[in-house]
């Protein structure tokens, strides 16, 4: 955590979600009662079909509803894709660019992930940029290069704590059950914050940023109370009402 940032937890449903799941938004929705959400941001990013239905379900709750990616565009001819002000238009409030499966499965690189950044803070959504690590990267390494690199080439310039959220995700860390270890996770999460700062100033210091990788109920209160982790980005745990309430939890009894 760090003092005077209000944590954010995200949840990312990926290619999950049909219909007969909306009763699962609907409980989170109807479960943040006011304590709550008085000391954290609660996130659902479900698939892009249930997406207007969700922000429906969340109107008068304090849960909060993004996408999981947008276009760089705003419109135009760009069969399958959805941009940022289609999202807004369904009143999502997030777009999280950049996510490792859409950097291996879709081949972008940073300067696609910018640019879609861009697009959403154009559009009045919140970016949150994902970075992180490969498993061979980590084992040569690498990782603080690699997420100097990915910051310096995913996060657009003019970048503020309103308009940006950081998500550190080590790409082995997904869906494997494996975390990196309290001080590894530490140790990168000091490492972006000195980066931002340095490049943002104020705004850098205030930028949330959060965690993402294997975050489940047993392991939310350590990893949430790890220095300059401002939130989750949680995957597999947030497709289950219970268990990604469970990890909000984790934040009732701090601050
Ligand atoms: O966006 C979420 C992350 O990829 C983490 O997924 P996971 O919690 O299933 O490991």
């Amino acid at each position: 955590m760090t003092p005077d940032i209000r944590p954010l937890v995200a949840g990312n449903w990926k290619m999950n979600g049909l219909r007969s799941d909306l009763d699962q938004i609907k409980a989170i929705a109807d479960s943040i009662d006011a304590e709550l959400a008085e000391k954290i941001d609660i996130l659902l990013c479900p698939p892009m079909t249930l997406l207007y239905v969700a922000t429906a379900l969340a109107e008068d709750t304090a849960l909060l509803v993004g996408a999981q990616d947008c276009h760089t565009s705003q419109s135009g001819a760009h069969t399958g894709d959805v941009s940022a002000q289609m999202i807004a238009d369904c009143l999502g409030e997030f777009a999280i660019v950049g996510h490792s499966e859409r950097r291996t499965d879709h081949g972008e690189d940073d300067a696609t992930v910018k640019a879609k950044a861009q697009a959403a803070i154009s559009a009045d959504l919140t970016a949150i940029v994902c970075i992180g690590e490969t498993e061979e990267e980590r084992k040569s390494g690498r990782t603080l290069e690699v997420l100097g690199r990915q910051l310096e080439g995913s996060v657009p310039g003019g970048a503020t704590a309103e308009t940006v959220v950081i998500a550190y995700e080590p790409v082995w860390a997904i869906g494997t059950g494996l975390t990196p270890t309290p001080a590894d996770i530490e140790e990168a999460h000091a490492f972006m914050r000195r980066t931002l700062a340095d490049r943002y100033g104020a705004e850098g210091e205030k930028m949330r940023l959060l965690y993402g990788g294997s975050v489940k109920p047993g392991n939310a209160s350590e990893l949430m109370a790890i220095a300059n982790v401002d939130g989750a980005l949680v995957g597999g745990a947030s497709l289950k009402a219970v268990d990604f309430l469970a990890i909000c939890e984790a934040y009732r009894t701090q601050h």
